[in-house]
């Protein structure tokens, strides 16, 4: 770039500064020359010009229907409400502090020249048609022209709206009683509240605010998913702007949001103030259990917003899925209301009166600051100040805010200086998607992590939320819950799929996990995602043996409870008080749990089977994993997309992860079993890649079932529609099962819950399929020590249980039991009602 088109670009870009500099160094000037001339009676005539001339610019200022770009209505609404001790009529003599207390519908100086202003329609200082000379005829209103200089008068007039002519729109009468006339003026326009959601935390929020401010007495805010706002209508929009956003690693409705936000804040062609005119506070959602990237989107919004010029009303604030997300908000909702409508908080005065037409600052960001004042508050610096350049304050120039003249010589070296800056913040910018990742354990500058406090995974929050949902917590991160199945056995109303598939009674089964946590977020968890999460175990870490009796001891309890329910069998209930299997499957990912290996030996020792689960995110620990009696991982998905889609993963190289934990099954040579959870819609589709993934782990046996719906809600967007019939789910494993050709068959079924057993043939010796398990022989292999394989511990599987067999997987000895439906319900209540009435007119009849 040549000296003169840098010196041309310095120019543009300071010049305002370096204007209004000069004009300072005048008035300055004028000042002084002033004051050494001065006489007694020049001073009273002094004082009456000061007093004429402030009252023109108040007149003026009361006219100028620019400000502060309202509509008319609205900005008429503010002056009306204002009282005239609330106008600032001592504009030039007041001390800057107090200036910055008026409202800046008043304080603000008229844009417009007079022409222009009578031009334009009169929405307040209306003569009434009161001051109309003779001979003026005009029908329209004067806009003011005629008004009188008594501000009673005048004052009259002005409340009672236009009167100059029937064809000017009358004023509606203020509706806002109830709000303070030194409000924002941007309140009494309608405020937009953005948000940004998945699960529809974020919505609910910004119904919150929208109620609360309702609740106020402020206008009815207009709710705008930030996915339906063209984002280039930020560079124009003047409303006050409420963002309410969550936060997504992985795809997300903020994504454009964030890029146009990113994006404009570097493009040159726009103007670095180029959203000075909204008004914004920012709201964030996330989980601290992400670490680093807790809430980083909407934090980064708010500072985005912020460096263009949007003037921030209130700070920013988040809330932690992980914590009280819910308390947190109301707590900044509250405070940012109450900030709003209360003119003497200091902070949205701050934020909202640091205009730069006064003092030359904008409200914008000053985020390398850390300056503070005596009381410890961090001092926010213009940008001439930052720059080290003397201030320019439209208002007072009695603070002592001189011009130094000597400062001169510097702006050009703090200028270069500045634009140094810049350059590298844009070249940061630009080097952002080529950035080496950063190893584990370092923040963003390479230094290391600042060790974290170790917490108990379950929180009270939590521990509240699972408790109301049936668990009973044990420690400080495990679970325990009696599943319906149980329940169902103890009646002799039958088993769940996994007595067909492999002979298990349910009402022998303990249903716990020692990790409530795990690495996903599935749209199917019927935790509802009140679980933690994390990719690293973080928490205190519980004994495996107070675990086990914790959750033995939880179970029992809750059998108990359960004795005197009608149909419970006595002889299944004294049964139930020996459990013989554990389904590690509960919530949660229970590999992650650090003593998984000495938690299942405990199990194995007191002869209970281990049915363990994994959610195919730690390859490492699956390899690692000692023989268990049928591990098993779940396969979701059967594409990077969709397995992201519907796991909603933590970790970025969850694909990879996913891929390698199949790898680390196959290479167990144990009994292994592919888990795949059918939810239409999301992952019924792709055949071919799940025998792809079949053939990569060659599991043993390969469970298909049909998603459960239980009331997902908004939470995960899942409805009963993406809930497949037997049919279907039928239809997809025939599917399968001719794509992968010879090698797996259909074996077993349990029509029930709408699940299919895939089985490798191995398991089936001339027409007879073996897919149960000797669970005696299975500990006697674990106590040999030796090694042994899925081959060594089968059992035969009876023929009820084969997939077509007439009884559908149920158990013929068990009594099979239809929930009555509600037409069902309504015949036996009138029936029993019937029944009733005839027995009361018999005791009638007796008593007769
Ligand atoms: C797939 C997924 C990814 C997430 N990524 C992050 C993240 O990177 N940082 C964070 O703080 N929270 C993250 N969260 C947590 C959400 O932001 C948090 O649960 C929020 O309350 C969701 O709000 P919503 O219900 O409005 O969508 C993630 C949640 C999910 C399901
Ligand atoms: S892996 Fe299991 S516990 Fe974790 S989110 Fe998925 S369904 Fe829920």
């Amino acid at each position: 770039m040549s000296s003169a088109s840098s010196n041309l670009q310095l120019w543009k870009e300071y010049r305002i500064p370096l204007v209004c500099l000069a004009l300072g160094v005048a008035t300055l000037s004028i000042v002084l020359s002033n004051k050494n001339n001065a006489s007694s009676d020049d001073s009273n005539n002094d004082a009456k010009d000061k007093k004429t001339k402030v009252d023109k610019i108040v007149k003026d200022m009361e006219q100028d229907l620019t400000i502060p770009d309202l509509s008319q209505e609205a900005t008429a609404r503010v002056v009306e409400s204002a009282t005239a001790d609330q106008r600032p009529l001592q504009h030039q003599g007041l001390k800057k502090a107090d200036f910055r207390k008026l409202p800046k519908v008043i304080r603000k100086k008229p844009k417009k020249k007079q022409a222009e202003l009578d031009a334009a329609p009169a929405a307040s200082g209306c003569c009434g048609g009161k001051n109309k000379p003779e001979g003026d005829n005009s029908t329209g209103c004067c806009g003011g022209k005629y008004k009188s200089n008594d501000a009673a008068a005048e004052n009259a007039v002005v409340s009672s709206g236009c009167a100059c002519s029937s064809t000017v729109e009358q004023i509606p009468a203020p509706v806002l009683a109830k709000i303070d006339p030194l409000l924002l003026p941007e309140l009494i326009e309608p405020m937009k509240i953005f948000f940004s959601t998945i699960t529809g935390t974020a919505k609910v929020f910004a119904q919150q605010l929208a109620a609360s401010a309702v609740a106020r007495g402020l206008p009815q805010p207009k709710l705008i998913d930030i996915v339906d706002y063209d984002t280039e209508d930020f560079l124009t929009e003047s409303s006050l702007s409420i963002f309410i956003l969550s936060t997504y690693n992985v795809e997300g409705p903020n994504d454009w949001f964030l890029k146009w936000l990113e994006d404009t804040r570097f493009d040159w062609r726009v103007q670095k103030e180029s959203l000075s005119k909204l008004k914004f506070s920012v709201f964030g959602l996330g989980d601290s259990a992400y670490g680093e990237e807790f809430c980083n989107g909407p934090r980064s919004a708010d500072k985005w917003l912020g460096q263009m010029g949007a003037q921030r009303v209130w700070p920013f604030g988040e809330g932690d899925k992980n914590g009280d997300q819910g308390g947190a908000f109301k707590q900044w909702n509250d405070a940012l209301l109450a900030s709003l409508l209360d003119p003497n908080q200091s902070h949205t005065h701050e934020a909202y009166f640091s205009s730069d037409e006064e003092d030359g600052a904008s409200a914008s960001e000053h985020d390398d600051d850390d300056e503070v004042d005596e009381d410890g508050e961090p001092v926010k610096k213009t940008k001439e100040e930052k720059l080290g350049l003397p201030t320019i304050d439209g208002g007072d120039a009695s603070e002592g805010e001189m011009v130094d003249l000597e400062d001169m010589g510097n702006v050009a070296i703090k200028i270069k200086q500045a634009k140094e800056e810049k350059a590298l913040d844009e070249e940061a910018y630009a080097n952002q998607n080529v950035r080496a990742k950063r190893s584990v354990g370092e923040t963003k500058d390479g230094k290391a992590l600042k060790v974290r406090e170790v917490r108990e995974m379950v929180s009270p929050l939590l521990y509240k939320s699972l408790t109301k949902q049936g668990y009973k917590i044990i420690g400080s991160h495990s679970g325990v819950k009696i599943c319906r199945w149980t329940k169902a056995a103890l009646r002799g109303r039958g088993f769940c799929y996994k007595h067909s598939f492999y002979g298990i009674q349910s009402h022998l089964c303990m249903e716990t996990t020692p990790s409530l946590a795990c690495a996903n977020k599935c749209v199917f968890c019927w935790r509802h995602h009140t679980n933690p999460v994390g990719t690293e175990w973080r928490w205190k870490v519980d004994d495996p043996e107070f675990i086990l009796e914790g959750a033995l001891d939880n179970h029992y309890g809750m059998l108990k409870q359960l004795k005197g329910v009608p149909g419970v069998r006595a002889d299944r209930f004294v049964e139930a008080q020996q459990v013989k299997h554990c389904a590690l499957s509960l919530v949660g990912e229970p590999i992650f749990y650090p003593h998984i290996n000495e938690f299942v030996k405990l199990l194995h020792k007191k002869h209970i089977s281990s049915f363990l689960v994994t959610n195919a995110q730690f390859p490492d620990a699956i390899a690692n994993m000692d023989p268990v009696t049928q591990l098993y991982v779940s396969v979701d998905a059967s594409t990077k997309e969709s397995l992201k889609k519907i796991d909603r993963p933590l970790f970025r190289d969850f694909w990879e992860r996913f891929l390698d934990s199949l790898d680390a099954l196959g290479k167990k040579g144990q009994r292994t079993v592919y888990r795949l959870t059918l939810v239409k819609d999301f992952n019924t589709d792709e055949i071919a890649n799940y025998v792809e993934l079949i053939r990569r782990g060659q599991p043993d046996f390969i469970e298909i079932k049909g998603v459960t719906y239980c009331g997902y809600g908004g939470a995960s967007g899942l409805t009963m529609a993406n809930v497949p019939y037997h049919a279907e789910v039928v239809r997809f494993v025939e599917l399968i099962q001719e794509q992968l050709g010879a090698g797996y068959e259909i074996a077993a079924e349990h029509a029930h819950s709408c699940s299919i057993l895939v089985a490798s043939t191995k398991f089936k010796k001339g027409d007879k399929w073996y897919t149960h398990i000797d669970y005696d022989k299975f500990f006697e292999l674990v106590e040999s020590g030796q090694k042994f394989t899925s081959l060594d511990y089968m059992a035969e599987t009876p023929e009820w249980a084969y997939f077509g067999a007439p009884e559908g997987g149920f158990d013929p000895e068990e009594t099979r039991y239809f929930r009555k439906t509600k037409e069902q319900r309504k015949i036996e209540r009138e029936r029993r009602e019937e029944e009733e009435e005839q027995q009361q007119d018999d005791e009638e009849e007796d008593d007769e």
